[in-house]
């Protein structure tokens, strides 16, 4: 059998490849994408993920192509002169410092893995407030009941939240955020190559405000297409019907993240009983529900992979300054509940013979 638990790209939804071929049959990915048949499946995509992903209807949904590509779109498009960005890992701190070659007085604010994020130093009038809602390097997420003070704390403030290795899996209380992003390859579990941003009619205003228009990817100009239902480049096609396929066929995001957080109290239960591994963060409310990080010796991780490999299971290599004294396994709503039962008997398997 085939198991892969990489964070990303991770596994896909089975069904993706009957949805591909439907693609190739309705000819849509021959069509122009300002034709009324691509602007009729993206109004429809962005309709189904409002409905499955209970996103709030006065919020606007692009597309663009990457979450990296967010990253540089909300530097140019929705900060005049500074924001803060807080960071406990590698993709956070990414983040802040391609914002900083745009805004150079940007600042980082570095956590612990397992705290709130400090806010002391924040002017109360900061223009955007940037968080990686679910860290993939490290396995570690943000508190809800955390977001909730920060928006009574700074409610002049943007607040943009990358989710790129949450969307789709957690539940959002969305109005907590006024950007949301995230790429296909982590939860929607389809191929990279798009990724969606989510925006607030606050946020929106802010970029009217500031008027950017610049570069390609402008806000504004990428906002006036996706309202007519277009979009500013020519888009991935197939990744749109594949997500419009998806969206209709999942379940509402309230039952997939029961079912992750299900798996996810199983899963750490049973590690307790591992010795040579333990889990990188150790306080329940810090895990992510979507990626878990377990750290062990290096020579026992390395050893793990290649055992893992032989039996065929895909496990996710540490990332960063982590990379050889952890590894990661994605909680993804792709992955069959029956996987993580396989991977924790390997994993308890392996621990005996070792
Ligand atoms: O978990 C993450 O974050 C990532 O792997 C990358 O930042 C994903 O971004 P893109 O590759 O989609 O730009
Ligand atoms: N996109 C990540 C890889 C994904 C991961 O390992 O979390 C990178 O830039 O390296």
């Amino acid at each position: 059998m085939n198991y892969n638990f990489y964070p990303g790209p991770s596994k896909l939804y089975p069904q993706v490849a009957g949805y591909f071929q439907e693609a190739i049959d309705l000819g849509i990915l021959e069509r122009n994408h300002r034709s009324d048949s691509f602007q009729e499946l993206f109004s429809t995509t962005k309709s189904l993920l409002k409905s499955k992903l209970n996103i709030p209807l006065d919020y606007e949904i692009v597309v663009v192509s990457s979450a990296t590509e967010c990253w540089e779109i909300i530097a140019q498009s929705f900060i005049l002169n500074k924001s803060y960005h807080f960071f406990n890992g590698a993709f956070g701190e990414k983040w802040w410092s391609y914002t900083q070659k745009i805004h150079s007085s940007s600042e980082a604010i570095s956590f612990g893995l397992e705290e709130n994020p400090t806010l002391q130093s924040v002017d109360k009038n900061a223009e955007l407030l940037a968080f990686t809602h679910n860290e993939t390097s490290n396995g570690t997420a943000i508190l809800e009941q955390f977001q909730k003070q920060l928006r009574t704390k700074f409610p002049n403030s943007l607040i943009a939240y990358d989710a790129t290795s949450s969307m789709a899996g957690y539940e959002f209380d969305w109005d907590l955020g006024d950007i949301w992003y995230a790429s296909v390859q982590k939860c929607f579990g389809l191929p990279a190559g798009l990724a969606v941003m989510v925006v607030s009619p606050k946020a929106l205003n802010q970029a009217k405000e500031i008027n950017e228009n610049e570069h390609y990817n402008s806000f504004n100009f990428i906002i006036k297409n996706a309202q007519n239902n277009q979009t500013h480049h020519t888009p991935n096609i197939s990744n749109v019907f594949l997500l419009n396929r998806l969206m209709q066929n999942v379940e509402n995001i309230s039952a997939i993240h029961q079912n992750l957080v299900v798996r996810k109290d199983l899963f750490y239960n049973e590690i307790q009983k591992i010795k040579k591994l333990n889990s990188l963060v150790h306080s329940n409310e810090f895990q992510s529900d979507t990626v878990f990080c377990l750290k062990g010796e290096v020579d026992v991780v390395q050893k793990l992979k290649e055992e893992a490999e032989k039996e065929g299971i895909i496990l996710g290599n540490g990332y960063g300054d982590l990379r050889d004294n952890t590894f990661r396994i994605a909680n993804f709503p792709a992955i069959p509940n029956q996987h993580y039962i396989d991977l924790i008997n390997f994993l308890l398997r392996f621990d005996k013979m070792n």
